[in-house]
């Protein structure tokens, strides 16, 4: 009897990838997979394949040969040289029309070079960022695929079957052209950042000054949490800080060193910004904060040099109103922020992104999804990308900027460290600030290095000497 070929077939078996098998097969689809280390193929059909039909295979032609045409392939191998490397594998046994999607966290750019060489050479390819982690890549994460409108209708019934869903439909979508699908991922990672910076931000005045015990810290990020700030990270916050450490009994989060990782995708984030012109400081900042917080032997030392004035503040209901109005108000400059990026880069690279829709997807399945991003739905649009133009918006801001100031107070007065916050609120200021000092910037520039100026008063680009019988 000819065996009944997969559906789809997977290769990547490490968190992302196992999960996201399960998830294909448990909608129905026969799945192969390949892991480069046969051992973990082994474990995965071992440990957690339970009736599901997946199909394991130890040789990459086998592989190829065990898919029905034209063949669908989504890698989950770690970014960079692995995906290169994995592609060249599969090439040979591959033939025109058949279809590979790299679902991890590629560099946008290194998805507009594969999408060209490999259309070139007539095979299709996705660049599809996906979100949600290993519980989402389970039980339905969010995926934003980028790339030909037909290599997504190749596979678009299966990745509706397996993302999230909330009340406005599957959190998957084509997002655009060539490399979109990565950009955005990339976008919605820094804007994960700004987020997450943002409430640790918080956590640190609960904790320093307010000096408040993590259970009550969980308590209060969980009220916030059923209410406007609703989010996956509030919700994982008071998660977090209601956990205990089984050896010593402590707080977990006491236990853990205050050294953040990175891979990579917020950086880039702020690199396509400032190439792209938009700015996005709260998302650049929250990367800066992760590299400062590598330097723990600098912190410690220098720590023991500049005392910090700290005099505890007593908590107080109005307090912790501000502090929850700040955070709603970075959380929103996060999403203003990363929203104009994208918008900005559709423009530039014509990938066609319809920003509506990308906050769909955001809505279930991610990190970032939000309550928040129904309320951004209603006012985006390529002319409002930064989202801060409505009337609903303009008033939610105003109502708490008193609240944000009074947190920076706070946080000046005790000498606690408020990048994200601080960016968000300068990102405001200087965005509704009609007359901003550059001004004197072109003055200066223009003083030592000649570079001109233009007028308010007429048009046109002038030159002074500026010292007069010094310079020339
Ligand atoms: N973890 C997460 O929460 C999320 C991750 N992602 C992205 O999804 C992708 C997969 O992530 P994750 O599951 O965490 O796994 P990792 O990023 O840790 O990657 C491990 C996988 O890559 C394979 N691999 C590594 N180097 C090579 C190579 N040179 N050739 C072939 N295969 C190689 C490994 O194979 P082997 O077993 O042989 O070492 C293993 O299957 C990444 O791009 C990641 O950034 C996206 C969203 C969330
Ligand atoms: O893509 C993700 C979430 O959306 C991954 O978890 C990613 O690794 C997070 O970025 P970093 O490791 O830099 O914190």
């Amino acid at each position: 009897m000819i065996p009944v070929k997969s559906s789809i077939g997977l290769i990547g078996l490490a968190v992302m990838g196992q999960n996201l098998a399960l998830n294909i097969a448990r909608k129905g689809y026969k799945v192969s997979v390949f892991n480069r280390t046969a051992q973990k193929t082994e474990e995965f059909v071992k440990n957690r394949v339970k009736g599901e039909e997946i199909e394991p295979h130890y040789d990459i032609k086998d592989f190829v040969e065990s898919l029905e045409r034209p063949r669908k392939i989504i890698l989950m191998v770690k970014a960079g040289k692995p995906v290169d490397d994995t592609i060249s594998q599969l090439l040979p046994y591959l033939e025109p029309g058949d279809l590979i999607i790299d679902g991890g966290n590629s560099h946008y750019l290194d998805t507009e070079r594969r999408f060209k060489d490999l259309t070139e050479k007539g095979f299709l390819f996705l660049g599809m960022g996906v979100s949600g982690g290993e519980y989402g890549a389970l039980h339905g994460p969010s995926l934003m695929p980028g790339g030909s409108k037909k290599a997504y209708s190749l596979v678009e019934d299966i990745l509706l079957k397996i993302a999230a869903k909330t009340e406005d439909g599957p959190c998957c979508t084509y997002v655009g052209e060539r490399s979109a699908g990565h950009f955005v991922k990339m976008v919605h990672n820094g804007i994960e950042y700004a987020i997450m910076q943002s409430i640790a931000e918080i956590y640190h005045i609960m904790r320093d000054v307010l000096d408040l015990p993590t259970d009550e810290m969980s308590d209060i990020f969980k009220e916030w949490n059923s209410g406007e700030l609703n989010s996956f990270l509030v919700e994982i916050t008071y998660k977090i800080l209601k956990r205990k450490d089984e050896e010593t009994g402590k707080p977990m989060v006491d236990v853990i060193l205050d050294r953040a990782e990175q891979k990579g995708t917020g950086k880039w984030t702020s690199q396509a910004a400032l190439d792209l012109g938009i700015p996005t400081p709260s998302i650049n900042l929250a990367v800066v904060e992760r590299i400062i917080s590598h330097f723990k032997e600098e912190r410690t030392k220098l720590s023991k040099l500049y005392n910090k004035r700290r005099s505890a503040l007593q908590k107080s209901e109005e307090f912790l109103k501000d502090l929850k109005d700040s955070l709603f108000f970075a959380m929103f400059m996060a999403f203003s922020q990363g929203m104009w990026l994208i918008s900005e880069a559709s423009k530039e690279f014509s990938y066609n992104v319809d920003l509506f829709e990308v906050l769909r997807i955001w809505k279930g399945g991610c990190i970032i999804r939000a309550k928040l991003i129904d309320t951004l739905r209603r006012y985006i649009s390529d002319e409002n990308a930064h989202l801060l133009e409505s009337e609903e918006v303009i008033s939610l801001l105003k109502e708490r900027i008193g609240s944000l100031k009074n947190v920076l107070k706070v946080s000046i007065e005790n000498e606690i460290p408020v990048p994200v916050l601080s960016s968000a609120y300068n990102y405001f200021m200087s965005l509704t600030e009609e007359r901003l000092p550059a001004n004197l910037i072109q003055a200066q520039r223009d003083f030592f290095g000649a570079h001109t100026f233009e007028r308010v008063d007429k048009e046109g680009v002038f030159h002074i000497n500026w010292e007069e019988g010094e310079i020339g």
